[in-house]
């Protein structure tokens, strides 16, 4: 019972649970194009290098995909493969019909030019929704293929059931994989938007009147438990691995939960569904592809 302030705690955004979920309904989609097309949907991961938390990640996207009947062509390149070498890996995959989707790890190693790579990608097989064609379809209000990160936050915040025209939000971080499209993800959905970064002035007068936070900086704990709004609705995007191994993010965790209505936790939040919505999307592709839509 919540019947008093000081015992008040936020309900929990589950994103291990909605994943689960939701990669069912991905995986029976998946079974039933493989079934009329005679293939299986195919996502081509590259990872160049050996980061291991990069690897971890990697991982994660293979075991889903195995687990949601997609097909995965894994391409684990040394530190050292020369853009070049990375651009015509990329052109053979843009050409391979087996290949729905694509996706470069990153952070890529220091040589290798990121906006290159990203551009290189044939956009309907740009599964991670990060081409300057993805991301102004959905600054036009015709999304395509929508970046993984913030369409695993707007489903998550359909979870609330809560109407989000005119809802106040407040996002932490301008990336160009998270906090941008997030931004766009939100006025698309009627909302309010306001993006913080690192040349704001007072980020916590922002936050203490937000309905919804999106932190997304990448800096642990910058975002206090006290500046909360009563009852608002907290993404926490944030993942930094402690020294004990365990995963925290970017809001406090524990004093925020006495504020928000809503909160995700990490891990179980946005990263499970991150990884989700790389499915979605791996299958939206196919059925570009074929011609199924
Ligand atoms: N859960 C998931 O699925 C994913 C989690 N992540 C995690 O999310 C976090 C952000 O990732 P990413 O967007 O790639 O990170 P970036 O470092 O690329 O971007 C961080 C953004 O936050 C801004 N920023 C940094 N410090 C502050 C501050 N003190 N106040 C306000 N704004 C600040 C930066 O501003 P400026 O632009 O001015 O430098 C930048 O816009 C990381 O912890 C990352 O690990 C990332 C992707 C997926
Ligand atoms: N081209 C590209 N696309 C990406 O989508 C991309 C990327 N590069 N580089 C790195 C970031 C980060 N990212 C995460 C994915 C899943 C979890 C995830 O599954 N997290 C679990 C925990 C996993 C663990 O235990 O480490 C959780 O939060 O519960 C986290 C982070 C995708 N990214
Ligand atoms: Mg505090």
């Amino acid at each position: 019972m919540r019947s008093h302030m000081d015992t008040h705690t936020a309900n929990i955004l589950d994103g291990k649970a909605l994943s689960d979920r939701l990669r069912g309904e991905i995986g029976k989609e998946a079974a039933e194009l493989t079934q009329k097309h005679g293939r299986a949907p195919g996502l081509a991961v590259i990872i160049v290098g050996n980061d291991p938390a990069s690897h971890v990640y990697v991982k994660n996207k293979k075991l889903g995909c195995e687990k949601a009947g997609i097909h995965s062509f894994s391409h684990e390149l040394p530190a050292d493969t020369s853009q070049q070498h990375l651009l015509g890996l990329i052109s053979e995959l843009n050409q391979n019909p087996k290949v729905d989707g694509i996706l470069v790890q990153l952070p890529a190693p220091k040589h290798i030019d990121p906006e290159t790579i990203i551009e290189a990608i044939d956009p309907g097989k740009d599964v991670d929704g990060f081409h300057p064609y993805n991301v102004g379809r959905l600054a036009a209000r015709q999304p395509s293929l929508r970046s993984c990160t913030p369409y695993g936050c707007m489903k998550l915040l359909a979870e609330t059931g809560l109407d989000l025209h005119g809802m106040e939000c407040v996002i932490v971080g301008a990336s160009n994989i998270v906090g941008r499209p997030m931004a766009l993800e939100l006025l698309l959905a009627g909302a309010t938007v306001t993006i913080c970064h690192r040349f704001t002035e007072n980020l916590q007068s922002h936050i203490e009147r937000a309905e919804i936070v999106i932190a997304a900086a990448g800096k642990r704990g910058l975002i206090k438990g006290e500046w909360i709004k009563q009852g608002a609705i907290v993404i926490d995007v944030g993942i930094h691995r402690l020294e004990d191994g365990s995963l925290t993010g970017d809001v406090e965790f524990d004093e925020a939960s006495k504020k928000a209505g809503w909160i995700t936790p990490v891990p179980g939040g946005v990263g499970p569904m991150t990884i989700t919505m790389l499915l979605a999307n791996t299958v939206q592709a196919f059925k570009i592809h074929v011609g199924d839509e």
